[in-house]
Parts: C-alpha cells; structure tokens; sequence
C-alpha cells in the first residue's frame, strides 16, 4: 500500500533511499536545504554534486519547505550528517507541532553527538518526545549510495526497541534488491556504525601507505575488537558486532572505493593534508568528528582503543601515520 513518507537530507544516502521508497510504490517527498538543488532534482531529476549521472524517477518531489515535505507523512526519515541531526530534529518538531501529527521516525545516518556523546536516536527522542512521534527506528548496515543506485544486491538493518516499528520499517524498505532484518539492539546497531568509520580511516591509511592485505586484515579484526570493547561499555549486545552493522558494515567500508571515510584515508596516507581532504572531498566524512569522541569516550570510560588513538593522533595532534603504526607495532606482547 502507498504510503507518504518525508525524507531529510538529499545527498548521497537521503535521495537514494528515496528512490528506493519511490520504486517500492511511495508518494516521497525529499527534503533538501539548497533551492538550486531542488530546481535540479524536480526540473532535470538528477542530483550531480551527490549522485553523478543517476537519473531520479520523476514522482519524487524535491522541497526546501520542511512543513510541506512532512505534511501527511505516515514516516519521516533523517539522513543529515550526524552534526546536523540536532538542529534538525529541532526544525521538525516545531513542524510536528503546527500539523498536529505523530510520524514514525527513521534515521540512517552514522556517528555520535560530539561533546555529549550521544548516539543520534538519543539526539532524536530528545528533541522529538514521544508526544510528536510513534516510534523510532534505526535503518543501518553495509550499504553504499552507489551501489544501492545500480540496484546492487544489499543488506541492512532496521533496530529499533519496538519490534513492529522496524518490521513498518522492513515492509517500507525491502525489494528484491535491498533486503532487510529487523533488530532489537538499537545501541549495538548505532555504536557499529558510527564507529567503524574511525577504523575505516585507518585502512584507508594504510592503502595509501602502501601496505597489504594482512596489515588490512590486522587493523579490521583488532579495530574490530576495539568497536566491540566501546559498544558493550554503551550496553550493547556484543553478538550485535558480528552482524550486518558489525562486522559488516566494517567490511564494507574499509575495503570499499566508494567509502569517503577510507577515501579521506587514503589521502592522508599519501601525504595528504587533513585540510585539503576535507575541502576537496565535498561530502561527510562522519569518521573524524567520530574518532574524536570515541578517543574521549575511551578516556572517560577508561577503556584500551590504541587503534582509535592512534588515529586521533594523526587527525588531532599532526602526528605522523607512520610513526602510529610503528608506536602501534611496539606495544608490549599481549594475549587475544
Ligand atoms: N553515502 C552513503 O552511501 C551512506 C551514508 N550514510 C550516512 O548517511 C548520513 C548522510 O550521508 P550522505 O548522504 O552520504 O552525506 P552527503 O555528504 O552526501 O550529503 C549530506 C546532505 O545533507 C545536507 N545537509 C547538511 N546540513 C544540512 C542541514 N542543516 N539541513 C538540511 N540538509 C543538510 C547536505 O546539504 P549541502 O549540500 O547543503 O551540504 C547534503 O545534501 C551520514 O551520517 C552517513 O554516514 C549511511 C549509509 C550509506
Ligand atoms: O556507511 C557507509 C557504508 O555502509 C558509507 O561509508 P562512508 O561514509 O565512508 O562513505
């Protein structure tokens, strides 16, 4: 059945899972804050800065007019970067307000709230109490906008603590290309994905160093390791870290192309100027502002990330890469 749904954020990620909600038979509305870019989806429907040579279906409506986008939405869906998520949700429940209405809230975006550490269903339910929605899912997992465009076989996850609310959110996503399972473990799902970007950093590091598959496989497994050691002290579930927003997405990124968190470490590792990265690569790249508060996170909590301080290093203190990986190297001998 056709369902109304909103959908925040038009870059990469937000224009196409809204074009999979338009393929899946919904009247979508896409939110986007750039009239020029407006002009180019719903005129020529196609989204260049974001979405090279994609061609968008002609039902999508773009606006930069939040009330008319959630107007009558059954589902709003967040995907801006993670430090916009706040004065986002901020700008919506104000919207939510004025209409009266009671939306279920998704969000697919990746990191944590810096300096209040929060994952961002926190920064949501905090500005959006449960009187302005009917429920708040996380939809995350190894999935690159790019792929997903061509219709590429993908997996992802839908957590939420309100099992039906992510099966709504299951029945709205899945085809026969993206396929989706639900999960209870929200703070497994989102603490995964926000800081495998950290880790993906460093394997794009270490590609642009010149380094092989071992070293690759070294970083993913030992980052991984620290990933999980930082969720469970959130209160995850640890099994939630060899799934689909675990391991998987960690796989995904750090051996993808098509990732800008290892693209941005790719750079770095070839001499590459943190600066000039940022500048030149136009989009998020969630794991700096991430690495950052895992590192704090770490200290407070008092917990071994050498991984994640070594890349808080390069990206903080303009240490040299290979100096942290020599530094990492040295450590004294340990059991697994
Ligand atoms: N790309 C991907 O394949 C995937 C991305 N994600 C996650 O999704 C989130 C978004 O990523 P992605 O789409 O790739 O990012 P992009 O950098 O491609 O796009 C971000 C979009 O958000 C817009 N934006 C920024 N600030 C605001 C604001 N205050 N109000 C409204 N819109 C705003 C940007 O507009 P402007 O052009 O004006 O800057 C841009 O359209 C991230 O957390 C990312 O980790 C998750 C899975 C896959
Ligand atoms: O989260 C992603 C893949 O699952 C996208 O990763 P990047 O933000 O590094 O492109």
């Amino acid at each position: 059945m056709t369902k109304k749904i909103a959908v925040l954020g038009a870059g990469s990620w937000g224009s196409i899972l809204a074009n999979v909600l338009v393929e899946n038979g919904h009247e979508v509305n896409l939110w986007s804050n750039s009239e020029e870019q407006v002009q180019e989806l719903n005129i020529k429907h196609t989204n260049e800065k974001y979405m090279p040579g994609f061609k968008y279906p002609e039902e999508l409506v773009t606006t930069t007019n939040l009330k008319d986008a959630v107007k009558g939405a059954v589902a709003v869906l967040f995907v801006v970067p993670t430090k916009v998520i706040r004065p986002v949700a901020q700008q919506l429940v104000e919207v939510l307000d004025e209409l009266d209405t009671k939306p279920l809230l998704i969000h697919a975006s990746k990191g944590l709230e810096l300096g209040t550490h929060k994952r961002i269903s926190e920064v949501i339910s905090e500005e959006i109490s449960a009187k302005h929605r009917s429920g708040m899912v996380v939809l995350s997992g190894p999935s690159h906008a790019e792929e997903v465009a061509r219709k590429d076989i993908t997996l992802i996850t839908a957590a939420s603590d309100d099992l039906l609310a992510a099966k709504k959110v299951q029945n709205l996503f899945m085809n026969n290309y993206l396929r989706i399972y639900t999960n209870t473990d929200v703070i497994g799902v989102e603490t995964g994905a926000a800081f495998k970007n950290v880790i993906a950093l460093g394997a794009g590091a270490l590609h642009g160093l010149g380094y092989g598959d071992d070293a690759k496989a070294a970083l993913m497994t030992r980052g991984l390791a620290e990933i999980s050691r930082l969720g469970v002290a959130f209160g995850a579930d640890p099994m939630t870290f060899i799934g689909l927003s675990g391991v998987g997405d960690l796989i995904v990124t750090c051996t993808s192309v098509h990732s800008r968190n290892w693209r941005a470490g790719d750079q770095l590792g070839q001499g590459k100027s943190l600066e000039d990265v940022i500048k030149d690569m136009g989009m998020v790249i969630e794991g700096i502002n991430t690495c950052k508060a895992a590192y704090e996170l770490a200290q407070q909590k008092d917990i071994e990330m050498p991984i994640t301080q070594a890349i808080y290093n390069v990206l903080y203190n303009g240490a040299s890469i290979k100096q942290e990986i020599s530094g990492l190297m040295q450590r004294e001998g340990k059991t697994e």
